[in-house]
């Protein structure tokens, strides 16, 4: 049976920095499901049609990991067409042996509730916005600005809204270094049986 790691959490929280870094340190497969739905928006035209026709060289473009990418991803995360469209590829990546890390908004309560390991991922507005001003070399209080409005939408939707799962061990980042923050990972992972 592989061994599932699901990994949600709010923009810029640190989620993608940590999936990569468990899947080398356990083997694992890494999936960042953000980068589908953040496909599926630069597509253009019909979101449902684009999501169902998704394939590998999309996400390869190299305008995914822009601000406007992110917001675009975030509007067509919304329907729930969209979403059916890409469940079952995410469900058969999360089977991949020895193991896979997911990280997302919906992994350990939509996705794979039955994750052997759910980590909700978190850091304070400021600290996450100025992480990712950092990153895009962008102006810290518009990237503020998009991350709240980023996950006031992700958080109220209808369908599969961002929210911890009921058993999902919750990691703050705000006050940790990448290197803590990986470290607290691997050993909720060990002690989970990875
Ligand atoms: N603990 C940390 N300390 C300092 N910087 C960090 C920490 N964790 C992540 N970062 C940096 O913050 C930025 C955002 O991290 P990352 O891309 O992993 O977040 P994410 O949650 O996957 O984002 P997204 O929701 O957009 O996919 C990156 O530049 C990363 O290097
Ligand atoms: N499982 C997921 C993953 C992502 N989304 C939506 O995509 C947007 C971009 O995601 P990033 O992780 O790359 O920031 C995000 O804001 C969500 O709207 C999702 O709905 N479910």
């Amino acid at each position: 049976m592989p061994f599932t790691i699901a990994i949600d959490g709010p923009a810029a929280s640190g989620k993608g920095t940590i999936a990569r870094a468990l899947a080398g340190h356990f083997g694992f497969a890494h999936l960042d499901t953000g980068l589908l739905y953040r496909a599926v928006g630069a597509k253009g035209g019909d979101p449902v049609a684009a999501a169902r026709a998704l394939a590998p060289a999309d996400l390869a473009r190299p305008d995914l990991r822009s601000a406007e990418a992110g917001q675009a991803a975030s509007r067509v995360a919304a329907i729930p067409e969209v979403r059916a469209a890409l469940v079952e590829f995410q469900r058969r990546f999360a089977r991949t042996e020895p193991g896979a890390v997911l990280d997302g908004r919906d992994i350990g309560t939509v996705i794979c509730p039955e994750a052997e390991l759910k980590l909700y991922v978190t850091a304070s507005d400021e600290i996450r916005a100025r992480r990712r001003a950092l990153e895009l070399g962008a102006d810290e209080a518009r990237i503020l600005a998009e991350l709240r409005e980023r996950d006031a939408r992700d958080a109220a939707r209808a369908v599969a809204p961002m929210r911890p799962a009921d058993d999902a061990l919750l990691l703050d980042t705000s006050a940790m270094t990448i290197d803590e923050a990986v470290a607290r990972a691997i050993a909720c992972a060990r002690e989970a049986g990875a």
